[in-house]
C-alpha cells in the first residue's frame, strides 16, 4: 500500500502463534494491536520491532526487513519486561537510545511522565509503574519513525494512564506510528486504527 511505513506480509511464526498475518500501517499512526492473552500480541511486536525473524513471509520498515533496523530512532520497543539497567537512573535509561546516537534529546519528555523528581534515582529503586513509564520514554526519546509499546498502561493507575496516553499521542502528532498492543479498552478507545487478533489470526 503506498505510504505505508510497517508492512506485515503473510507473516507466520512459532507453528500457529501467529498465521498468515498481513497488516500495513501508515506513519504518524497511533494503530494498536488488541486481542485476548495469547492472541499473539507481544510475538507480532517482537516481530514489527525486529527482535525476532518471523518464520515465514516478511515483515518490512521503510521498505527494508526489520530485523535490520537496529536503530532505535527507526524502531523502538517498549517489551513487556521493560529491560531497563537498574544500576542507571531514571534519566540515563531514558537517554541511552540518544547517547549511543549523540542525538539531541527531549527531556521535557520526563517532565510530562511524572517521572522529573525521581530522574537522578538508580532504576532498581524506582516503583514498577515509574519504571514502566521510564521504558516508554526511553522507546519515544528519539522520536522513532515506529514505537512499538507492548502494553504500556499495564502498570499504571488512571492519572498516570493519562500521562502515558497523553505522551503517546504526542509522539504520533510529531510523526512517529505508534504500535500499541493492548486490551485496555482507553487506549483502544483513542486509537486511529485497531487490528484484532485471535489464535495468531487477524480477527
Ligand atoms: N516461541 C514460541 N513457541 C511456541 N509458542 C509460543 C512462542 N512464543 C509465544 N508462544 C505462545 O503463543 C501465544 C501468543 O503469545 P503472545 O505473548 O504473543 O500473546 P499476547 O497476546 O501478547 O498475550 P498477553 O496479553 O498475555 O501478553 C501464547 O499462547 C504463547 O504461550
Amino acid at each position: 500500500m503506498t505510504g505505508s511505513l510497517v508492512e506485515v506480509r503473510s507473516v507466520g511464526h512459532a507453528n500457529g502463534v501467529l498465521r498468515d498475518v498481513s497488516l500495513s500501517l501508515p506513519p504518524a499512526t497511533l494503530a494498536v494491536l488488541a486481542g485476548r492473552s495469547g492472541s499473539g500480541k507481544s510475538t507480532l511486536c517482537h516481530l514489527i520491532a525486529g527482535v525476532m525473524r518471523p518464520s515465514s513471509g516478511e515483515v518490512l520498515v521503510g521498505g527494508k526487513p526489520a530485523h535490520r533496523a537496529v536503530d532505535w530512532a527507526t524502531v523502538s520497543l517498549l517489551p513487556q519486561r521493560l529491560a531497563l539497567e537498574p544500576e542507571l537512573s531514571v534519566a540515563e535509561n531514558v537517554l541511552l537510545p540518544a547517547g549511543v546516537r549523540g542525538a539531541s534529546t527531549d527531556r521535557g519528555l520526563l517532565e510530562r511522565l511524572g517521572l522529573a523528581g525521581i530522574a537522578a534515582r538508580p532504576a532498581r529503586d524506582t516503583s514498577l509503574g515509574e519504571q514502566q513509564r521510564t521504558a516508554l520514554a526511553r522507546a519515544l526519546v528519539l522520536t522513532p519513525a515506529v514505537a512499538v509499546l507492548d502494553e504500556p498502561t499495564a502498570h499504571q493507575d488512571d492519572e498516570h494512564v493519562e500521562l502515558v496516553l497523553t505522551a503517546v499521542r504526542a509522539a504520533v502528532d510529531a510523526g512517529s506510528l505508534a504500535v500499541v498492543a493492548t486490551h485496555d479498552q482507553r487506549v483502544i478507545d483513542i486509537a486511529d486504527t485497531v487490528v484484532r487478533l485471535s489464535s495468531g489470526q487477524i480477527a
